[in-house]
């Protein structure tokens, strides 16, 4: 299974064509809305989202409520597109500058500059508008139906803040699913104590009034995953490496840790791997989960706890210092409008890009043309390695 996304972000829509899905999924389109309205919440987004209502279209691959085997194609309508008819549509357009809103001031920490040198475009506003992170929509569709095919098989993801400014948000390992689903759901800033959710969106204010942008860490946690999904063989078949590049490929993420991660440098093996046991209900099981689920590219079979880390929003209202590639002049330029902090957001993008490459390895891993027959191989393959 593989996905494509095509879209510029004040363009007509975004689409999304997914290749290699079983038939008989049952998919339908609130499937995916869920997710779509997700992640426009949480406190920090720009005025953007006020005006976006994300919404997709299946235009093709569902019948009836069922998938039919043949690509599956998914389109959320910009409604910003109204506001940029002529300045996004097809036909050349005249005017000066201005009226073109051309782009020749490269925000640091943005693909404006990079871009620009690489495809040749002297008006940025040619890379701007498809390094945007609007199209992390396109790839949480894509994500919400992995979710739903998962969902059907005993498998599932979720993704929530971990921290932002340095507040952490509560440890939810010790809550079951369903209640980390809750706390993520209602508004991904969420927390279980009230008073470290208002500091957070209070760093998020004050940081917005002085101009600035706030990162944090996200945090994706999967239950339901069965022992040796994905591959020793070889690194492009490692579970864990598919997912760390699926991360960083969410625009602003910086990290990715599994498990205990990067804390595992200072602690001895003992402290740092999970022992063996078993039992007849569970059959092979880890008395901890350091790891977090991952043990030679594969899965263990303990929950999935993966962590991202996005950096803060380049677009500040009080900008950097920059040079502008007409002129060539130093600059400090003013903004229109941006996000100040996006991690709620980023934790439901992480949540659904993770969610593709877990459902990507398992149709990887067993025949997948009809999903009541792969349904059936992985519960079949779950009582095999249960009496293994
Ligand atoms: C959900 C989400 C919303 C974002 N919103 C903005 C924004 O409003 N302004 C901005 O400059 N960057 C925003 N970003 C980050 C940029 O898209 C990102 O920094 C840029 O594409 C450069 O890529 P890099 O940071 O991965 O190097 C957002 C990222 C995400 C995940
Ligand atoms: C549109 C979305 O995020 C956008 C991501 C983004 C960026 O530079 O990455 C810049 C902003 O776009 P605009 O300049 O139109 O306000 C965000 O709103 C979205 O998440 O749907």
């Amino acid at each position: 299974m593989r996905y494509l996304t095509a879209g510029e972000s004040h363009g007509k829509q975004l689409t999304t064509i997914i290749e290699g899905l079983p038939a008989q999924l049952p998919l339908t389109r609130d499937n995916i809305n869920e997710s779509l309205l997700r992640r426009q919440k949480g406190h920090g987004r720009g005025k953007r989202m006020q005006i976006e209502k994300d919404l997709v279209e299946i235009t093709s691959g569902v019948r009836h409520g069922y998938t039919l085997g043949s690509p599956l194609s998914l389109v959320i309508h910009n409604d910003d597109f109204k506001h940029w008819t002529d300045i996004m549509g097809e036909d050349p357009i005249q005017g000066n500058k201005k009226l073109r809103r051309i782009v020749t001031k490269p925000r640091p920490g943005h693909a404006d500059l990079n871009g620009a040198l690489k495809y040749g475009h002297r008006d940025m506003r040619n890379v701007l508008e498809r390094s945007s992170a609007r199209e992390t929509a396109a790839r949480v569709a894509a994500g919400a139906v992995a979710k739903t095919l998962l969902h059907h098989l005993g498998i599932e993801v979720c993704g929530y803040v971990k921290e932002i400014a340095g507040l952490q948000a509560d440890d939810m390992s010790e809550l079951s699913m369903v209640d980390k689903k809750v706390i993520s759901e209602e508004s991904p800033v969420r927390t279980l104590d009230k008073k470290i959710e208002q500091r957070m969106m209070d760093k998020i204010d004050q940081a917005k009034r002085d101009g600035d942008s706030i990162g944090g860490i996200t945090e994706v946690c999967v239950e339901g995953m069965p022992a040796g999904i994905g591959s020793y063989v070889h690194y492009d078949r490692k579970l864990d490496s598919r997912i760390a590049g699926a991360v960083i490929s969410i625009n602003a993420f910086k990290g990715v840790e599994f498990g205990i991660g990067f804390d595992a440098a200072h602690k001895y093996g003992s402290e740092v791997h999970d022992e063996i046991a078993w039992d007849e209900q569970r059959g092979y099981y880890r008395k901890t989960n350091r790891l977090g689920g991952f043990e030679g590219g594969m899965t263990t079979g303990m929950p999935l706890i993966i962590k991202g880390v996005m950096k803060p929003i380049p677009t500040l209202y009080k900008p950097l210092q920059s040079v502008d590639i007409e002129t060539k002049e130093p600059f400090h330029a003013s903004i229109e409008r941006s996000d100040s902090c996006a991690v709620p957001a980023a934790a439901v993008v992480m949540e659904h890009v993770v969610a593709f490459e877990l459902a990507k390895m398992i149709l990887e891993q067993f025949p997948h043309d009809q999903f009541p027959k792969l349904k059936q191989a992985i519960e079949d393959y779950r009582e095999e390695i249960r009496c293994f």
